[in-house]
C-alpha cells in the first residue's frame, strides 16, 4: 500500500512571535503545497527522501576520476528531525513502533522562508503515515500531533502553523483554539529575500529578549495582541472594503514595527517592506518567524507594481491564494 497525502504552507496576516507567548493570531492556508508518499519498508527502519531539502556541510571532494561526497550526519539528521519525529509520533498512536516506513518528500514551499514548511511537512507525513497504518483521525486531530512535533523539534511553538495546514482557510488562533473566519480574497503580495531565517532560533531569541527586560517586552506583545483583536474586528465588520483594507494595512504597519522591535527584521526585510509601501501598498510586513524568508503586502488596487517594486528591491514577489482546503489524501494505492 502506498499513500500520497499534502498539506498547504500560510502566512501569518497578524501576530506572529506574540502568538507563543498565548496572544492571539490571524493565519490563512496558501496554495503551495507539500506532497509526501507513505509505504511500508521491511527492513523495520524509518527511510526519510527529502528531495528538495539542501543538507549543510555536505562535502564534495573531485580526483582524477572519482568524486567523494562526504556530509555531517548530525546535521542531516536535524534538518530531517520535523519528518521523523512525525512518522514516530504516528507509529507510537498507532501500536506500530518499529515497523517499516520509507516517506518521499516533494515541496513548493520554500523552506526557512516563514511561510510554515515545517508545519507542512510534518502535518503531511502524520496525514499520510497514519493513513497507511488505519488509524483514523481527523485534520483537528492531526493538527494538534503537528503541534506536537514542533514543540518536540524547536522547544517551542504556538501551534498556529501545523493548525491552519492541517484545517486550512483563514483563522484566528489563540492557545490552542481556533475559529474560522469568514472567507475573502485578499490582494496580498508575499515578498521572498530569498534568504532563510530559522524559527527554532528565532524564537529562542525573542525568549532571551522577553528573559532579560520582560517590562520593555511584555507591553510589545501585549500590543501584538490588540493589533489582532482589532484586525478581527475589522475582518468581520460589514465596512466597505475601501475602509477595511485602509485599517487593515495600518495595522500590518504598526505590526511590522513591532516586530522590528523585538529583532526579528532584517535589512532586506524592511527594505521589501518599504519598496511595497512606496509603490502604493496600504500596508505592509514580516510574515512567519523573519530572520531573512517574506514579508507580505496588501495592495488592492496595485498588486502587479508592487510585485514589480519587489523585484526591483531584490526580492522574489509571489501573488497567492488562500487555500480553502488544508491537509488532503491525494491518492490510496493498494
Ligand atoms: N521539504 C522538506 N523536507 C524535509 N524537511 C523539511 C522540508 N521543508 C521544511 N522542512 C523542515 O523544516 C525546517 C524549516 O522550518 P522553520 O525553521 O520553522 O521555517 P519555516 O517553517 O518558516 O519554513 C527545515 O530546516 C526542515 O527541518
Ligand atoms: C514565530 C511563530 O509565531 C511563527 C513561525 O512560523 P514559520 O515557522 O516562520 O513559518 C512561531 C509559532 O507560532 O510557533
Ligand atoms: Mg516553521
Amino acid at each position: 500500500m502506498r499513500v500520497l497525502a499534502s498539506a498547504p504552507a500560510k502566512i501569518i496576516l497578524f501576530g506572529e512571535h506574540s502568538v507563543v507567548y498565548g496572544k492571539p493570531a490571524i493565519a490563512a492556508a496558501i496554495d503551495l503545497r507539500t506532497y509526501v508518499w507513505a509505504e511500508f519498508n521491511d527492513r523495520g527502519a524509518i527511510k526519510i527522501e527529502a528531495k528538495d531539502i539542501r543538507v549543510p556541510g555536505l562535502t564534495v571532494s573531485f580526483s582524477e576520476d572519482e568524486i567523494y561526497f562526504e556530509s555531517d550526519y548530525g546535521k542531516a539528521a536535524e534538518v530531517l528531525s520535523y519528518v521523523r519525529q512525525a512518522i514516530e509520533l504516528v507509529r507510537e498512536e498507532a501500536d506500530a513502533n518499529g515497523k517499516g516506513i520509507t516517506v518521499s518528500i516533494t515541496s513548493q514551499i520554500p523552506v526557512g522562508a516563514g511561510l510554515g514548511s515545517s508545519a507542512a511537512v510534518a502535518v503531511a507525513t502524520i496525514g499520510a503515515v497514519s493513513k497507511l497504518l488505519g488509524l483514523e483521525l481527523s485534520n483537528e486531530e492531526i493538527g494538534k500531533l503537528g503541534h506536537k512535533v514542533e514543540l518536540l523539534v524547536q522547544g517551542a511553538s504556538s501551534g498556529i502553523d501545523p493548525t491552519v495546514s492541517a484545517i486550512g482557510g483563514f483563522i484566528h488562533y489563540e492557545k490552542g483554539n481556533f475559529e474560522h473566519l469568514p472567507f475573502m480574497e485578499l490582494p496580498i503580495v508575499v515578498g521572498y529575500t530569498g534568504s532563510s531565517g530559522s524559527t527554532k532560533e528565532l524564537v529562542a531569541m525573542v525568549r532571551r529578549t522577553y528573559e532579560e527586560m520582560p517590562e520593555v517586552i511584555e507591553p510589545v506583545l501585549i500590543a501584538m495582541g490588540k493589533i489582532v483583536e482589532k484586525a478581527r474586528e475589522v475582518i468581520t465588520s460589514d465596512l466597505d472594503d475601501e475602509i477595511r483594507f485602509a485599517q487593515l494595512g495600518r495595522l500590518m504597519n504598526i505590526n511590522h514595527g513591532l516586530l522590528d522591535a523585538i529583532g526579528v527584521s532584517t535589512k532586506k526585510l524592511s527594505e521589501l517592506v518599504y519598496a511595497a509601501r512606496v509603490a502604493g501598498a496600504i500596508g505592509a510586513k514580516i510574515t512567519g518567524a523573519g530572520g531573512g524568508g517574506c514579508m507580505y503586502a496588501l495592495a488592492p488596487e496595485n498588486q502587479s507594481e508592487v510585485a514589480t517594486a519587489i523585484t526591483i528591491a531584490g526580492g522574489t514577489p509571489m501573488i497567492t491564494r488562500i487555500s480553502r482546503e488544508g491537509l488532503r489524501i491525494e491518492e490510496v494505492l493498494s
